[in-house]
């Protein structure tokens, strides 16, 4: 059935949509399978993702209608297709009249992403109007908060160094929280690899104690604050608070220097809520990890990181990875800086739409995955900053002289980059910058060549 006399309205303007303020406009990647025309292929798309269904039904009124969600442009050679939602289809808490991340999910990415016709359609940009927007709870804390606990500028505090404690699975409580100590000698910010929880090797009660305990020996040790961000994730709400108070109790006097990591794409909107809402004075610290499964350039389908990333800020992470951007292990692009751009400022531009966040606090960009030392210069040329948090696992302690010169030879390449001062040149009178090259010979090769002539390596 061609429904697209009644969800296609493609003589609405974008223009007029946003100035309107009634409407989510999302920018779909859109192919009908063979047999299947655009635009009545995009109508059914628009059907199921709003009021309808593939057949005409007796129960629909007028009200009903008037809450279509429509078809207002299509370009077929692009294979592009943007769909208005009317901000009403969007589900909203009973208790506090609020908006949910999952009820806008499960219109704009939900039954469609199944549907017979569709060969495959994928979110590629959304906008929120300011109605709407201002319904969703937003980050209560940031990097700001974080500089603030290190003592440094609470508008221009320089990137966090950090790291994910190595190995992901394996250690017991002591060596962890030996692991831990050992960077923050030279290091910010310790994360907790995403898999490590409570496993029966390293119970959560007795590693977050050594961490606890470790934290306080660095502070002692250096003069300065150390940030731990502790990983809560669960499936269920009361372990993720059971979690949480736990950590909070026993960091003590320390509680402020905690984040609570939620991997947010295996647990879905709704733990990253739990965590926002039931920890309001934490970091939220959204991991991702398998969100390749539909952000991945390859798939087809789903939503790309980018929109990842926008919707952290609405749910209210704190931080979120955006990957490195082509510079690390992970898939990326250098055009990626558009997701850091989005989550920080405060108005963006993305790859179809213009965001204003009026007034919504920032979502601190993540940079990780395969970064060390050798790294971070070309990765903060092409973002053009270096207010992130950045941690490298591998990159601390895969240095040969272990987790705190790694963690020094982080913090040396970053002021390196801010003073305009080429890396090879600055390891001349840095060791534990000299000694990352010597660490990572094969990025060294590739990104510096003639540096074993510089530093006088064999
Ligand atoms: O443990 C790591 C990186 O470890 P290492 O520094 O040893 O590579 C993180 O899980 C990845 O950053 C996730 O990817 P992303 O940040 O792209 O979500
Ligand atoms: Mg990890």
């Amino acid at each position: 059935m061609d429904q697209s006399n009644r969800y296609a309205r493609l003589d609405l303007k974008e223009a007029d949509l946003i100035a309107g303020g009634r409407h989510v406009l999302c920018a779909y990647i859109m192919k009908p399978k063979a047999g299947h025309g655009y635009l009545e292929t995009a109508a059914h798309f628009a059907a199921e993702s709003s009021t309808g269904t593939n057949v005409e039904v007796s129960t629909t009124d007028d009200f009903t209608r008037g809450v279509d969600a429509l078809v207002y442009e299509i370009d077929p050679d692009k294979e592009l297709m943007k769909i208005a939602y009317p901000v009403e289809l969007f589900d909203r808490n009973i208790i506090d009249g609020r908006a949910m991340l999952c009820s806008f999910l499960t219109l704009t990415i939900g039954n469609n992403q199944g549907m017979g016709d569709v060969e495959y359609a994928k979110m590629h940009d959304f906008y929120v109007p300011p109605c709407y927007l201002r319904l969703f709870d937003g980050p209560s804390m940031n990097i700001a908060d974080m500089w603030r606990v290190l003592g440094r500028d609470v508008k221009d505090g320089g990137m966090v160094v950090g790291t994910i404690i190595k190995p992901k699975l394996g250690l017991r409580p002591k060596p962890f929280a030996d692991a831990c100590y050992e960077f923050w000698l030279g290091g910010d910010f310790i994360k907790n690899d995403e898999p490590q929880g409570n496993q029966t090797f390293a119970p959560l009660r007795e590693t977050i104690r050594l961490v606890a305990d470790a934290m306080k020996r660095a502070q002692d040790e250096t003069g300065e604050a150390k940030l731990f961000s502790a990983n809560i994730t669960a499936d269920d709400h009361y372990e993720m608070v059971a979690r949480g108070e736990y950590i909070l109790e026993t960091f003590g006097e320390n509680a402020d220097h905690v984040a609570f990591l939620v991997d947010g794409y295996v647990t879905g909107p709704a733990a990253i809520t739990t965590a926002r809402r039931c920890f309001p004075h934490q970091f939220l610290h959204y991991h991702r990890a398998g969100h390749g499964a539909v952000t991945s350039p390859q798939s087809m389908r789903g939503y790309t990181a980018f929109v990842l990333s926008k919707m952290s800020r609405l749910q209210g992470a704190s931080g979120i990875h955006t990957g490195t951007m082509g510079y690390g292990k992970m898939e990326g692009d250098a055009s990626d800086k558009i997701m850091a751009y989005m989550l920080t400022d405060e108005a963006a531009q993305g790859p179809y739409y213009h965001q204003d966040w009026l007034g919504m606090k920032a979502t601190t960009p993540i940079i990780s995955g395969g970064m060390n030392a050798l790294r971070l210069p070309g990765f903060f040329d092409n973002l053009g900053h270096s207010n992130v948090i950045q941690t490298s696992g591998g990159g601390a302690f895969g240095h040969l002289d272990g987790g705190t010169a790694g963690a020094k030879s982080l913090r040396q390449s970053c002021d390196a980059w801010k003073a305009g001062v080429d890396l090879v040149t600055y390891a001349k009178s840095h060791k534990e910058l000299a000694r990352a090259f010597e660490s990572f010979p094969q990025d060294a090769d590739k990104l510096y060549p003639g540096w074993r002539d510089a530093l006088g390596v064999a």
